[in-house]
C-alpha cells in the first residue's frame, strides 16, 4: 500500500527517472514509486554565468536532462514515457556554484571553501509529461526547485585529505555526501535533508498534488520551449506572446516559486523545435533568420536601459505604463509598447496591475546594482551602434573599421569616451572577477600585475581573495586617470596601485604574477604573441602568467561551429575562438611549464602557467 496518496497518481503511468544516481533511485522507491531508470547523456556544461542565480541554473539543468531523455526515448520506439522526472544538485558558497569535483585537488580546493562556513545546496527538479501526437512528441514542462543550509565546521588539512582519499567525494556535488563519512563535517542542516542527498521529496509530492489536483485547473503544466529569450520575428508577434503570457489562461507551472532569471515567453513556434531534437529547420537557416532579426531585440534592450526603465522599475511593485512614462518622462502609448515587447522578450514581468523587473533585469540591467550591465548596454548603444551603421560606408571607403571600436583606437577617444568603455568593463570585470581570482590557488604569489586592468576590479577582488597579494594594475595614462572615479562601489586598498603605460611599448613593472583577462580573444595571432613574449621576457624563473579569455561555446569548441553562424561573443575575430589547449601549447612554447587550465564561471577559461629557469 502506498502512504503517499500523491505517489499513488502516477502508478499507473509509465515514469523514467533520468538520473544516474543512486541517491535518487533510493529516495524515490523508498517512497513507493515504480519507475524506469534511463540515465540522461545530456552534458552539464551550461554557461553558469547566463544564469542570474545558482538555483536556475539547476532548474536549467534538470530540465535539460529530462528533455534530452524523453526525446531519445521517443525518437528510438516512436513512444515517449509518461512522465520523465531529472533533477540537478549543486552546491552554491559565495557566488561559486560547485558542481562534482573533476579530481581530488578539485575536490581539496571545494572542501576547503566550505570549511567553516555555511553554503547552500540546490535541487532542480523538472517533471516532464510526454504525449506523442501525429509522431511527434509533445510535452509539458513543470520545475522547481528546493534551497537547504548546511553549515560545516572547520576543516583539518589531516581530516580533508584522509575523506577525499576514501574517494566519497569524487560523484557529489560540492565533494562530499552528507548521508555517509561527509555527516562528520557538518554541524548543522537547516531545510529538507534529502534535497541535499539529491532530491527534495517533500517539495516533489507537493508539486505533485499541485499538477494533478483537477484536470485544467490553474497550475496545469504548461509547455515550455528550448530557449529562454524568444527569437524576434516581428514586434507584433511579441505583443501576442506576452498578452498569452499575461491573460487569464493557466497559471505557470512554476507560479509558487519561479526558477528566477529571464522566464520563457512561448512565441508562436512549433513544439517540433523543443530541444531541438524533432527540429526539421536547418540549422543554418535557423541561425540565419536570427541574425537578420536579432537587432531589433538588442535595440529594445539598449533603448529601456538608457531610458532607465529597470532603474524605474527596480524595487517597486507593478507600475502602470502612465507611472513609468511619467519617471522616464516619454509619451504613454510609445512606452506602454516597449514595456510589453521588453516583457515578451522575458526582461520585464507583466500583470494586471502592471509591469515589474524580473529578477534578471533588477540583477543585471539597473544602473545602480552590484552586478550591472548598464555600463556595457551604453557602450553597445553608444560607440559599438555608431560603428556598425556606418559599416557599409567603412567597408566602402577602406575606413578602418572593426566590431570593438575603442580599444583599438585608444589615443583617439575623447574623455567621456574612455570612460563609457570603461564603465562597460567594469561591469563584466565584477561579473567575472571571482571566478578568475578563485580559479587557481593564487595565494604562493606575493605581487601580481595585471595588464590592461582597466578600473582594477579584478585587482581588488584578488586583494580581497589573498592578503598577502599586492596588485600593480597597467594601463593606458588616460584610462589610469580616470580609474578613481570606479573606486566607490569596492573597499580601496592600499595593496592595488595603478601605474601608466602602453602594453606595446613600456617595459611592464616588475612581479611575480602576471595576469591577462578578456583582452586577447579577438588579437591576431602575430599581435598575441608579441604580447606574450614581451610579458615571457619579464618573468623571472617561477613567476606565473594567468590568463583568463572568452572560452568557446560547447558547440564551437567540438567542431560544430562550422555548421552555424559564430557566436557574437567572438564576431571581431572572423574565425573560431581559441580554445583553452591552444593558449596551454603557446604558454608552453615560451617557456612556461606546469600549465594547467580550468573554467571560470560560464564565460571564461583561465590558463595559468610557472616560468621555467632559461
Ligand atoms: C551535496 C551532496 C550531493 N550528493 C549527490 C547527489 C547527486 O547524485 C550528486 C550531484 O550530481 P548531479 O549532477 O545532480 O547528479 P548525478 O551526476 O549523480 O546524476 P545524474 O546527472 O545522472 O542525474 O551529488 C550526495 O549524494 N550527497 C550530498 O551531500
Amino acid at each position: 500500500m502506498l502512504l503517499c496518496p500523491v505517489i499513488g497518481k502516477l502508478q499507473h503511468k509509465r515514469v523514467v527517472l533520468a538520473s544516474s544516481s543512486p541517491r535518487r533511485q533510493e529516495i524515490l522507491s523508498n517512497a513507493g514509486l515504480r519507475f524506469e531508470v534511463v540515465p540522461s547523456r545530456f552534458k552539464e556544461q551550461l554557461h553558469k554565468a547566463a544564469f542570474a542565480t545558482p538555483h536556475a541554473y539547476a532548474v536549467e539543468t534538470a530540465k535539460q536532462k529530462a528533455l534530452e531523455v524523453a526525446s531519445r526515448m521517443h525518437q528510438k520506439d516512436l513512444r515517449a514515457p509518461d512522465v520523465v522526472i531529472g533533477a540537478d544538485t549543486i552546491v552554491a558558497v559565495g557566488g561559486l556554484i560547485l558542481e562534482k569535483p573533476v579530481d581530488k585537488q578539485d575536490a581539496y580546493r571545494m572542501l576547503l571553501r566550505l570549511s567553516g562556513k555555511e553554503h547552500s545546496v540546490f535541487t532542480g527538479v523538472t517533471i516532464v509529461h510526454c504525449r506523442s501526437k501525429d509522431g511527434q512528441l509533445d510535452t509539458e514542462v513543470s520545475e522547481f526547485y528546493e534551497e537547504t543550509t548546511v553549515k560545516f565546521s572547520e576543516l583539518s588539512e589531516e581530516l580533508l585529505w584522509e575523506y577525499i582519499d576514501s574517494g566519497e567525494p569524487m560523484d557529489k556535488a560540492g565533494g562530499y555526501g552528507i548521508q555517509a563519512l561527509g555527516g562528520m563535517l557538518v554541524e548543522y542542516v537547516r531545510g529538507d535533508f534529502l534535497n541535499v542527498v539529491g532530491f527534495p521529496l517533500n517539495r516533489f509530492c507537493k508539486e505533485l498534488a499541485r499538477l494533478y489536483r483537477a484536470p485544467g485547473a490553474p497550475g496545469a503544466p504548461r509547455r515550455v520551449q528550448r530557449d529562454s529569450i524568444p527569437a524576434v520575428h516581428t514586434f507584433e508577434e511579441l505583443g501576442d506572446a506576452d498578452a498569452e503570457g499575461s491573460g487569464s489562461g493557466p497559471a505557470p507551472a512554476n507560479a509558487g516559486r519561479e526558477a528566477g532569471g529571464v522566464r520563457p515567453r512561448a512565441p508562436r513556434t512549433r513544439e517540433a523545435d523543443l530541444n531541438g531534437v524533432t527540429d526539421s529547420q536547418p540549422p543554418l537557416l535557423a541561425g540565419l533568420l536570427e541574425l537578420m532579426y536579432g537587432f531589433k531585440a538588442s535595440k529594445v534592450l539598449l533603448t529601456a536601459c538608457k531610458l532607465n526603465v529597470f532603474d524605474v522599475l527596480k524595487d517597486r511593485g507593478p507600475l502602470t505604463a502612465a507611472d513609468v512614462a511619467r519617471k522616464i518622462d516619454a509619451s504613454v502609448g510609445g512606452t506602454e509598447h516597449l514595456l510589453d515587447i521588453c516583457a515578451a522578450l522575458g526582461l520585464l514581468d507583466k500583470s494586471d496591475r502592471g509591469y515589474s523587473n524580473t529578477e534578471t533585469a533588477s540583477l543585471h540591467l539597473a544602473s545602480d546594482s552590484e552586478q550591472s550591465l548598464h555600463g556595457l548596454a551604453a557602450y553597445h548603444d553608444g560607440p559599438v551602434w555608431g560603428a556598425f551603421t556606418q559599416l557599409g560606408r567603412a567597408v566602402r571607403e577602406g575606413a578602418a573599421w572593426t566590431p570593438e571600436p575603442l580599444p583599438q583606437a585608444p589615443h583617439e577617444r575623447s574623455t567621456e569616451e574612455t570612460l563609457q568603455f570603461m564603465r562597460a568593463s567594469h561591469g563584466l570585470s565584477k561579473l567575472t572577477a571571482q571566478h578568475v581570482a578563485t580559479a587557481f590557488d593564487l595565494s604562493p604569489f606575493t605581487s601580481a600585475c595585471h595588464l590592461g586592468g582597466c578600473t582594477g576590479a579584478l585587482a581588488h577582488k584578488l586583494v580581497q581573495e589573498y592578503p598577502r597579494l599586492q596588485v600593480t594594475v597597467f594601463d593606458l595614462p588616460e584610462v589610469v586617470k580616470l580609474a578613481g572615479d570606479f573606486q566607490t562601489d569596492a573597499q580601496p586598498s592600499e595593496r592595488v596601485h595603478f601605474v601608466p603605460g602602453d602594453l606595446s611599448s613600456d617595459s611592464l613593472p616588475p612581479a611575480d604574477l602576471y595576469v591577462l583577462c578578456s583582452l586577447l580573444h579577438d588579437w591576431p595571432e602575430d599581435r598575441l604573441h608579441g604580447l606574450l613574449s614581451r610579458v615571457s621576457g619579464s618573468c623571472k624563473p617561477g613567476a606565473g602568467l594567468l590568463l583568463a579569455e572568452l572560452a568557446p561555446a560547447e558547440e564551437e569548441a567540438a567542431g560544430g561551429a562550422a555548421r552555424r553562424p559564430p557566436g557574437l561573443r567572438t564576431l571581431g575575430t572572423g574565425r573560431r575562438p581559441r580554445g583553452p589547449g591552444r593558449y596551454q601549447r603557446l604558454l608552453q612554447r615560451l617557456g612556461f611549464q606546469d600549465v594547467q587550465a580550468a573554467r571560470a564561471g560560464g564565460l571564461l577559461h583561465v590558463v595559468l602557467g610557472t616560468r621555467a629557469a632559461p
